[in-house]
């Protein structure tokens, strides 16, 4: 709307530099929700009043009431969804949902159960896909697909600003319909997507210092605001995690907090460029009373085909490049983040 030159700033909270959520409301009057806004999906769930009162994961977080909607619409029809961690079940229901300022009629899943692991760990209450329409579960046309019908945007586009500091205020930014020079610096240079339809594009290696190591003949990079960590082929994760000394435990691969200063970068090279990201970026560091824990935010993750093998680029990706997700050129846009 003209307020905001047709782009909309919407602050996210950034905790431990591993998630990242902002506010919606649901409902007249008003119902309150934290969701993450996520590329790897396309549909917005929250957790349902109706749950039941033994799904932990779902009676710890918000819950909408469709009983206390007076625009509430009833559906029904059955829902589930299944993340790379964790999946939810529920129904569909319709109400006004509305993201930064923008009231939108929007079908959404009432979340009734949600798997403990990893929802437990969950500081929000829902997602909302930022996907494409043909990854929407059920077909519901996604919440941005109803905000472009508008016409309030100034482009098509919206973008991402995951903060590196928790303790830095805002912890992140999404803008609707543009980018947020306050973010960035120099200037954005484009990928095409890989196929219509996914927030995807084709990676044409990953190096270690000078050294290419994998994807030199090519792969898929999932660019996904939804993921903390970068995640790839279990093959390729190993040998990466050799090559710097991590160690796999329960948690996740560590390194010993001595190494961290001389630890290689590791580059992804994707249109013509070269993103690369230093320990800085990819260690976590966190403070334990036993001592320092340095915690690679990287992971093996292996999907079979068509989806796999992928490279997913997530939290810790964005958080060093800016990020712009280009629906009326179907491309993605990183600048040097500040
Ligand atoms: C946002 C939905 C989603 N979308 C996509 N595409 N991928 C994945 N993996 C998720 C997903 C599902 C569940 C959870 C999650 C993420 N979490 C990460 C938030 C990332 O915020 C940016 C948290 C977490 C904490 C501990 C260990 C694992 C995960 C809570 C649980």
């Amino acid at each position: 709307d003209d307020a905001n030159n047709g782009t909309i700033p919407t602050p996210l909270t950034n905790y431990l530099d591993t998630q990242y959520f902002g506010e919606i409301s649901i409902g007249f009057p008003a119902q309150m929700f934290n969701v993450v806004f996520d590329t790897g999906s396309a549909n917005l769930w929250v957790p349902s009043q109706s749950c039941s009162p033994f799904s932990t994961a779902c009676f710890t977080h918000n819950r909408y009431d469709a009983s206390k909607s007076q625009t509430y619409v009833e559906n029904g029809t059955g829902f589930s969804i299944q993340y790379a961690a964790g999946n939810v079940r529920g129904f569909l229901s319709e109400d006004v949902v509305v993201v930064g300022g923008i009231p939108v009629v929007q079908v959404f899943a009432e979340a009734t159960s949600l798997s403990a692991i990893p929802f437990i760990f969950a500081k929000f209450d829902g997602v909302l896909g930022m996907g494409y329409p043909n990854m929407a579960i059920d077909g519901i046309t996604p919440v941005f697909d109803r905000i472009m019908s508008q016409r309030v945007l100034k482009e098509e586009v919206f973008s991402i600003y995951y903060s590196r500091d928790p303790k830095r205020s805002p912890g992140g930014e999404l803008v609707l319909g543009g980018t947020d020079p306050n973010y960035y610096t120099g200037s954005f240079n484009y990928i095409e997507t890989k196929e219509l339809g996914k927030w995807e594009v084709i990676m044409r290696g990953v190096s270690v210092g000078r050294e290419m190591l994998f994807c030199a003949e090519g792969c898929t990079a999932v660019i996904d605001t939804g993921s903390s960590y970068i995640t790839g082929p279990a093959s390729s994760i190993s040998v990466l995690m050799k090559t710097i000394g991590a160690q796999l435990d329960e948690s996740g691969y560590k390194v010993n907090c001595d190494t961290v200063k001389a630890l290689p970068s590791i580059t992804f090279h994707m249109g013509g460029q070269e993103y690369s990201l230093t320990q800085e970026d990819y260690i976590l560091r966190q403070l334990h009373t036993q001592g320092d824990v340095c915690i690679v935010t990287f992971r093996s993750l292996d999907l079979p085909p068509p989806t796999g093998p992928v490279w997913i680029l997530g939290a810790n990706f964005i958080a060093r490049y800016y990020t712009e997700f280009d629906r009326h050129n179907n491309r993605i846009g990183f600048a040097a983040a500040v």
